[in-house]
């Protein structure tokens, strides 16, 4: 079983930081005992076997935790709670000279990077290939491949830097990765009852046995337009790009998050599932709820309209405007806008 739990928690970590299974699944869970999951590998836990599972605790992900933590331990996020802007909003996140390094080879990507996101609001970040944004949203979530050597990031008031990978999601964030991982050996339907439940017991309301889920997962699969058939396949497995980013869309809409971070959501995406996913992240926002997301393009703007956009270069925003900034680009390309 404790293997079990090892692939389990392999799982949540990679996709939504959801917390350790350290109970037997439902009764309905399917896992395929023995399976690698080096496919699935997150937060670098590298080992496969049972034996491995009571060290998880020691692996590069919470040292580079730690290791942000210390960094942060000098911010004075009650002072940010306070902060307000003259018409009243309340930040959601707020990034302030936010420094990393890739762990591994020390090499700096974000070299001081500033960003408040209020509640309600959609934020978009673009920039050139290689300038950082998926670097930065990795950073919010806690990738364990980055390293935090300066800066702050509050999130809801506290400082996200002291929390690990499945605190953030638990506190209601949620990352769409560019390329979302298979998680073989688990099905999507216990995937997503298990991490709807996990948030559940952190917030303190009844968990939903597999029945009652079903009833709440099937509305939620006429938001993103995917047929039933998605929940009895293993998360990901054999998914065409599509349709990956479809149930990376599922997974938000059923779990929620207060600050969803959407790294191109739109690449691979046909016209008609573009359109799809577009309109179930709009009608996801709520004023309390924010989006983060990067793209390449204009058209998902035209869909997901943003309050602002930001334009990403060599580590840092180097521009922020409205969608018109967004227009320039798509007409003129980043010439117009770098420094
Ligand atoms: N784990 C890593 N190991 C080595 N290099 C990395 C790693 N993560 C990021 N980089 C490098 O950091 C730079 C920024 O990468 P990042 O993926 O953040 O860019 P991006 O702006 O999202 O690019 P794109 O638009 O192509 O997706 C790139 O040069 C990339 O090769």
């Amino acid at each position: 079983m404790a293997g079990v739990n090892l692939q389990l928690r392999q799982a949540y970590s990679i996709a939504q930081f959801v917390p350790t299974v350290s109970s037997p699944p439902p009764p309905t869970q399917r896992v395929r005992l023995g399976t690698s999951p080096s496919r699935v590998l997150f937060c670098n836990l590298r080992a496969n076997s049972a034996a491995a599972a009571p060290t998880l605790r020691t692996t590069r992900c919470s040292v580079t935790i730690t290791a942000a933590s210390s960094v942060s331990s000098a911010v004075d996020s009650d002072s940010l709670v306070e902060d307000r802007d003259d018409g009243g909003r309340i930040p959601l996140l707020e990034v302030r000279d936010l420094r990393a390094v890739i762990s591994e080879s020390r090499q700096e990507i974000l070299k001081g990077v500033n960003l408040v996101v209020y509640e309600g609001e959609i934020h978009a970040v673009m920039g050139k290939n290689g300038s950082g944004k998926s670097t930065f949203s990795k950073v919010l979530v806690g990738h364990p491949d980055y390293e935090v050597t300066g800066g702050s990031i509050v999130f809801k008031g506290e400082n996200l830097l002291d929390m690990e990978p499945e605190d953030r999601s638990l506190a209601g964030l949620f990352m769409s990765f560019q390329s979302p991982v298979e998680i073989p050996g688990v099905s999507n339907m216990d995937f997503l009852n298990m991490a709807f439940n996990a948030r559940k017991r952190k917030l303190g309301q009844p968990e939903l046995d597999p029945i009652q889920f079903y009833s709440h997962l099937v509305s939620k699969l006429e938001v993103v337009n995917m047929k039933t058939d998605f929940l009895n396949r293993n998360v990901n497995e054999g998914f065409s790009g599509g349709e990956r980013k479809r149930n990376e869309i599922l997974q938000l809409a059923v779990l929620g998050a207060e600050l969803a971070i959407l790294d191109e959501i739109d690449s691979g995406l046909d016209v008609d599932a573009l359109q799809d996913v577009a309109k179930a992240v709009n009608g996801l926002l709520t004023p309390k709820n924010s989006v983060l997301m990067i793209t390449h393009y204009q058209r998902l703007l035209d869909y997901i309209k943003p309050t602002q956009i930001h334009i990403m270069e060599n580590g840092r925003i180097i521009k922020t405007g409205d969608n018109t900034l967004a227009k320039l680009l798509e007409k003129e390309g980043y010439k117009a806008i770098s420094g």
